[in-house]
């Protein structure tokens, strides 16, 4: 398993732009037939992608986590942006169409991912968020827009978009995990203006339904030392707990942003005006 370690603030200056990719970009979540995983040292997040290509794949577990299975100390938040999915976990099976949002508790030890073999078009593509947890709630699925909905932004300011927060401290619930997905509507390109940080938590964002000529710069760094990184379709980019994460696209899209750390308090953060961004 490919492991990024923690960064300091300090460290980004000095990083030129295939250094900032290296160390913040994620660019192959999704390759099919396999199940990939990165594990980064920020909250000890382990993100990745499972792409079933009509097979059958189960979760690995990864030498580097010294456990019998992955989700034996951990709890996981699964969202699918691709076709029709079957999860099965522990013998429970779950069906997810596009933008269902799974959560397999702390103890979860057999779980199978495939594409759902009633369903049709392109095949499933699952994405991966796990954190450690320090105990067990209970499994739970939740349909597209069967969370708690915002919507947020306007149109004049190009950020019009949708809010579903499925994995929350009211909605679904876990041990850190928080996770949800952002739909910007047609013709909104700014997600997360203003920025804002919550040194409480990492944040990653899986950018998905970026048309294939399109990209999204996405804002990264401290508030008054920042960088970008120009960010194709399905590719995931980790946020520490000291940087901003926004981002505007050429087109519109939506994404799964997944956190964890010291709270779960979604409206826990620190806004950063536009006018002091640098
Ligand atoms: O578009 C948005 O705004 C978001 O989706 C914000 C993220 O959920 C986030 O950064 C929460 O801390
Ligand atoms: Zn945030």
């Amino acid at each position: 398993m490919e492991q990024r370690y923690a960064t300091h603030p300090a460290q980004v200056p000095g990083m030129d732009t295939a250094a900032l990719r290296d160390t913040y970009l994620v660019e192959r979540v999704f390759v099919p037939g396999e199940v990939t995983l990165v594990y980064t040292h920020h909250d000890r997040i382990v993100l990745g992608g499972a792409v079933p290509a009509g097979a059958e794949l189960a979760l690995p577990v990864p030498p580097e986590l010294r456990s019998e299975y992955l989700l034996e100390r951990r709890e996981v938040g699964i969202v699918n942006v691709g076709g029709p999915a079957r999860v099965v976990a522990d013998g429970e099976t779950y069906l997810l169409p596009n933008g269902a949002c799974l959560y397999l508790g702390r103890g979860t030890r057999d779980v199978v991912l495939s594409d759902d073999p009633e369903g049709t078009g392109p095949g499933a593509q699952l994405y991966l968020f796990s954190a450690p947890a320090h105990t067990t709630f209970p499994n739970a699925l939740v349909l597209p827009g069967e969370g708690t909905v915002r919507e947020l932004g306007d149109q004049l300011t190009s950020n019009r978009r949708t809010l579903h927060q499925y994995i929350h401290e009211n909605g679904v619930r876990s041990c850190q995990v928080v996770m949800g997905v952002t739909e910007l509507h047609p013709g909104s390109m700014w997600n997360t203006m203003p920025a804002h940080t919550h040194d409480r938590r990492t944040e990653c964002y899986l950018y998905f339904d970026v048309p294939e000529d399109a990209r999204v710069v996405h804002l990264c760094g401290e508030p008054t030392e920042t960088r970008h990184l120009v960010v194709a379709d399905r590719q995931a980019v980790i946020s520490p707990s000291w940087s901003v994460h926004s981002g505007v696209g050429t087109s519109s899209y939506r994404f799964v942003w997944a956190m964890a750390g010291e709270n779960q308090r979604f409206d826990d953060m620190d806004v950063v005006p536009a006018t002091e961004v640098r």
